[in-house]
């Protein structure tokens, strides 16, 4: 099962063994970019990234099945999910602390919500088929998903698998991800349980490990009647098969006291493919956890913000797991820049002809800034060998599995983002193994959830790896450490250059405000001298577009303005005429735009 070395390039670093020592300069392993050139080219593509996730009604919204769906793989009342006693663990009595700041209400999703629109529903009105559920000034052709069908290839669950669970739509910008105080046995049971997955079956030659007979043998999960049960529990009993832990989770819940140890993950070969299955999932753990203390919440004082203890504790001394995160943001770089032929003919807003545009050029300058081929992460060093063809279904399998775990997250906003980074990472692999770059035509179909999961886990990385640097430098600061600036070399600043002339600007400084067109908004900042011909072309053409709808709707609304000031300043005059407090006047003039706009 071993792959051969790759041939010698800046990518022949395949060792099993990661890279412990966090020198700025030194590749990450089984990735092709050093720690530095991550980070500056992450410093230029944080803001684009999050003006697209943030500013964009197709990528801020998500449909998933999130209530419909009951945990597999165990039952809610052996209290292993959706279980207040372990998802509330954080204080010793939450009842202490105001309700604002409990687990529970920490987990609870935010914001409107949107059930899926039944078929006639969306015909009958293809503009809005969600009927305004999500808010008036939400565009929902860009939300909505018309149904289609899985395709083989699919890495994760998709979301509309099962036809009883149509699934909701929810706002993700009103859903960050941040702390929950969603802990203890629960929490750590699904760790546990997906990290299991990472245990491949050694198949025999041309065999996948889902060969084996179904519901045979002493499987933990003989008890379950339903068939949807017994398959999804048949996929996991390797997960399950150290009952041990169970039994020890089990009385640890019983008896209130702390969960059990996980046990370490076993590696019983070193091999590419499981090897990154490993660090997929391990560096999604680890950027969830730095999520979680980057956005604290201290639940004594009520006060929201990064917490140096939890970043110490969980990661500043695990650099295997920083390295990890480090290797999925390499990764998925990889995946978002090999789409640019995919989505040149994707239809992101089937209504709204402006935003259809300027969402699809936003992603197109996106993927086209990422560095080339793969000077980031070749995918080409796996699943090359004739008998690894086995081990990559194996490998699909596995993250389905993973996807199916996620229902037992018991708190609705790690669900909700457990869902997305699996799908993301899901796609992205399905991307790197199974899309032509330079031939779209038979790619498999990229479905809506799929490409939103995987620009939001791109930029759920990217805020990671800026928390990481704001972490290390807060741990400089108070312990007097010099800060040593990184060597940049002249291929990452070459690298960095390119990302900066495509995406525009200076990053770091400023967050850019996308045109209908995808072309940054350069009305503050008018600088011609930094912009192509193309660009003022647009700009000034959305400029003039902007100013006419404004004067046209100030007009239509000038009579029943009029009439309403008449009104307001007649009671005025009453109220004096009667020796009454007249009130303050109810109007006044004012610019509301910029005056140089006009
Ligand atoms: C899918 C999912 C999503 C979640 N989302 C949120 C959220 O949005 N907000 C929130 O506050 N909490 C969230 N949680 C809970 C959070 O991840 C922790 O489980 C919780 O904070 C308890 O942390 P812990 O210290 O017990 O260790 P855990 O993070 O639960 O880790 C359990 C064990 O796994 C090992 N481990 C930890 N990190 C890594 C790593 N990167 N690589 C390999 N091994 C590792 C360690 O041995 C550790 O003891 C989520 C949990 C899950 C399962």
């Amino acid at each position: 099962e071993k792959s051969k070395s790759p041939p010698a390039n800046v990518c022949d670093n395949t060792s099993p063994n990661f890279q412990t020592q966090l020198e700025p300069g030194a590749i990450v392993s089984d990735a092709c970019a050093s720690y530095n050139t991550l980070e500056q080219l992450n410093d230029a593509i944080y803001p684009y990234l999050h003006s697209i996730t943030q500013n964009t009604d197709f990528f801020s919204h998500y449909r998933l099945s999130l209530f419909n769906k009951k945990c597999p793989f165990w039952s809610d009342e052996n209290g292993m999910c959706g279980n207040v006693a372990c998802a509330v663990n954080t204080l010793d009595n939450e009842e202490d602390i105001p309700l604002v700041w409990r687990a529970k209400e920490l987990g609870k999703l935010e914001g409107p919500t949107a059930q899926h629109p039944g078929k006639s529903q969306q015909m009958a009105n293809r503009q809005r088929p969600l009927q305004g559920s999500l808010g008036e000034e939400v565009d929902e052709s860009c939300v909505v998903e018309y149904d289609d069908e899985c395709d083989d290839r699919d890495y994760c669950i998709p979301e509309d698998e099962s036809a009883t669970a149509k699934g909701d739509y929810v706002s993700l910008v009103d859903n960050p991800e941040r702390f929950t105080g969603y802990s203890g046995v629960g929490s750590q049971q699904v760790w546990e349980a997906i990290y299991r997955e990472n245990c491949f079956n050694k198949p025999p030659k041309g065999v996948s490990s889902n060969a084996e007979s179904p519901f045979g043998g002493s499987s933990p999960f003989s008890g379950f009647k339903s068939e949807q049960q017994l398959e999804a529990a048949n996929q996991l009993r390797n997960v399950m098969k150290h009952q041990g832990f169970q039994q020890n989770v089990k009385s640890a819940i019983a008896s209130g006291n702390a969960p059990a140890r996980l046990d370490p993950v076993e590696f019983d070969d070193t091999c590419i493919e499981k090897r990154v299955f490993h660090r997929v999932i391990s560096g999604m753990h680890a950027s969830i956890s730095t999520h979680l203390c980057y956005d604290y919440l201290n639940q004594t004082t009520g006060t929201w913000g990064p917490n140096l203890s939890c970043y110490e504790a969980r990661l500043h001394n695990y650099p295997d797991r920083i390295s990890n995160l480090y290797f999925n943001y390499a990764l998925i770089m990889r995946a978002v820049g090999k789409i640019k032929q995919h989505i040149k003919d994707y239809s992101f807003c089937s209504e709204d002809p402006e935003q259809d545009a300027r969402t699809k050029n936003s992603v197109l300058r996106l993927a086209s800034a990422l560095p080339d081929g793969p000077e980031v992460f070749d995918e080409t060093v796996m699943f090359r060998e004739p008998d690894t063809i086995a081990l990559k279904e194996d490998f699909r399998n596995r993250f389905r599995n993973v996807s199916r775990i996620m229902d037992c997250v018991g708190c609705d906003k790690c669900r909700l983002w457990g869902k997305i980074q699996t799908n993301g990472y899901g796609t992205a692999l399905k991307v790197l193994f199974e899309f032509d770059e330079n031939d779209s035509s038979k790619d498999p179909p990229l479905r809506r959830t799929e490409l939103v999961a995987l620009i939001n886990t791109m930029h759920r990385l990217s805020h990671s790896l800026r928390a990481l640097k704001e972490f290390r430098r807060m741990i400089e600061e108070r312990d007097n450490i010099p800060h040593i600036p990184a060597q940049t070399t002249p291929q990452t600043k070459k690298e960095v250059q390119k990302v900066k002339d495509v995406l525009g600007g200076d990053g770091e400084q400023k967050e850019q405000k996308l045109l209908p067109n995808g072309y940054p908004d350069f009305r503050r900042d008018w600088d011609n001298t930094n912009m192509t011909f193309m660009e003022e072309f647009w700009a000034e053409y959305f400029l003039i577009q902007r100013v006419f709808i404004y004067v046209m709707k100030s007009w239509i609304a000038l009579p029943s303005k009029f009439t309403n000031i008449f009104i307001y300043e007649l009671s005025r005059l009453w109220n004096w005429w009667m020796g009454y407090v007249p009130g303050p006047p109810g109007w006044q003039w004012s610019f509301t735009i910029p005056r140089e706009e006009l």
